[in-house]
């Protein structure tokens, strides 16, 4: 085993037993280790000498420090195609930003072994001033290469941008798009090392979007090039990534696993929303709930994110003191592509137990495609004239349903639950 084989960390090794991962014995061409990041935010300003010893002396500094990142460690192999995947201000940036270079870590520190072009920010190195083809050189130089390099790759930006009638009108009357297409040409048909890339699958009209698309496939397949890919794309992660981490308020929680990194991803998303919907509770009780089901709640008692082969267990709890028998009824919503996957019908759970109780329930997921589902409970009692209905005395809402995700490499993501739901049969004429 080669020494950096040997420098491998506990997730490369993770990865690495399940298939996943190629290249551990690769050269490793980045290294992040215990990389931190603060960023200053004033709170009061000084107004001149006097008053910043006075605030000296008071202990005042007029400005707090927000960590943005904390202890982040990983390493990306030659050949990796590297995925950092976060929610909006979890840090993903400042985090490309310092793996190029452009901030400083305050802990921590990071090696970059090869030549590394980054495709982060738009206009960093473009002049609106100047035409398509000058800007070209002005970025080329920007990224390190010398005029007979970037007059050697000239003609395959130009091409892959589809802008060869637009080289000599200045940057400024390019429309974002246009703009977007140079830029981005640039990045990936300068022959550097490790390129680095944020958000550029959200960029670009749908036609460009295809090209990058297999240009990122056959990149997959190249072992000299890496790839440092951010993205909130799930299904792009899944597609080219062979490691990814997840990041969360300024620290790794998963590294290592693209597929682990982005079912925590959607999960976390999940749970956030759901979070927005707590926080908009008004009123003595949650929306659904009321004096006599003061709580009904459904709880996962498995993990929430499952395959096939595995059952989602949960349990109803809930808060119900009348004396008369009730109903439970559960409804299994499909969250991504709407309408009900399962319901329990209204009065097939009868309960007779009173005060605080729980009822364990158990899905197996033999049957079904991937697909992200919430559970919702009622509670119901026999209505008085019609012992065929029940009326409804409280329901969960999104503030106190429960939510699984089914994600298998077996399955599609098809509408319909497993491929032999559905069957056609032909009919007699
Ligand atoms: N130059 C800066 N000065 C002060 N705070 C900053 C600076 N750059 C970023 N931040 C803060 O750091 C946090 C992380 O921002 P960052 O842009 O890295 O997140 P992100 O994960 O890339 O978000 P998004 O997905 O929205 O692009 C945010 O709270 C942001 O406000």
């Amino acid at each position: 085993m080669s020494e950096t084989a040997g420098k491998m960390d506990e997730a490369d090794k993770t990865v690495s037993q399940n298939g996943q991962l190629q290249n551990v014995d690769k050269p490793v061409v980045l290294s992040v280790s215990h990389v931190g990041k603060y960023f200053r935010l004033p709170t009061e300003q000084a107004t001149g000498l006097k008053m910043l010893f006075i605030n000296w002396t008071k202990g005042i500094k007029g400005y707090k420090e927000q960590h943005v990142l904390r202890d982040i460690n990983f390493e990306v192999h030659q050949g990796d195609f590297f995925g950092i995947v976060g929610r909006n201000g979890s840090g993903k940036s400042t985090l490309l930003k310092l793996i190029s270079g452009i901030y400083v870590p305050d802990a921590g520190n990071i090696e970059v072994n090869g030549k590394l072009v980054p495709f982060i920010e738009l206009g960093v190195g473009f002049n609106p001033e100047l035409t398509g083809r000058e800007n070209v050189y002005l970025n080329g130089a920007l990224l390190g290469f010398t005029r007979d390099e970037i007059d050697a790759m000239y003609d395959d930006i130009v091409s892959f941008a589809e802008l060869e009638e637009f080289m000599d009108q200045k940057l400024k009357n390019y429309s974002s798009g246009m703009q977007v297409r140079l830029a981005f040409s640039v990045a990936i048909k300068a022959q550097g090392d490790i390129l680095v890339l944020d958000e550029v699958l959200a960029v670009g009209d749908e036609a460009f979007q295809r090209k990058c698309d297999s240009y990122f496939a056959s990149i997959k397949k190249d072992p000299t090039k890496t790839v440092i890919l951010v993205t909130h794309d799930m299904s792009a992660v899944k597609k080219y990534c062979n490691k990814a981490v997840l990041i969360k308020d300024g620290e790794v929680i998963v590294n290592g696993d693209k597929d682990d990194v982005a079912n925590r991803y959607t999960l976390e998303n999940m749970r956030a929303d759901k979070r927005d919907t707590d926080n908009d509770k008004s009123g003595e009780y949650p929306t659904g709930l009321n004096e006599r089901v003061p709580f009904l709640h459904i709880n996962a008692l498995s993990e929430q994110i499952l395959s096939r082969d595995d059952s989602f267990r949960f349990e109803v709890e809930y808060q119900y003191d009348e004396p008369n028998d009730y109903y439970l009824a559960i409804a299994m919503h499909d969250i991504k592509r709407g309408g009900i996957t399962y319901d329990t019908g209204a009065n097939k759970i009868k309960l007779s137990r009173h005060g605080h109780c729980k009822v364990k329930f158990e899905v197996p997921l033999k049957l079904f495609n991937n697909g992200d589902f919430k559970l919702v409970a009622s509670l119901r009692t026999q209505n008085a004239e019609d012992s065929e209905t029940t009326d409804m005395v409280a329901f969960t809402n999104d503030d106190n349903c429960c939510i699984f995700a089914v994600r298998d490499k077996r399955n599609r993501a098809y509408a319909l639950l497993n491929d032999c739901a559905l069957r056609i049969t032909m009919l007699a004429d």
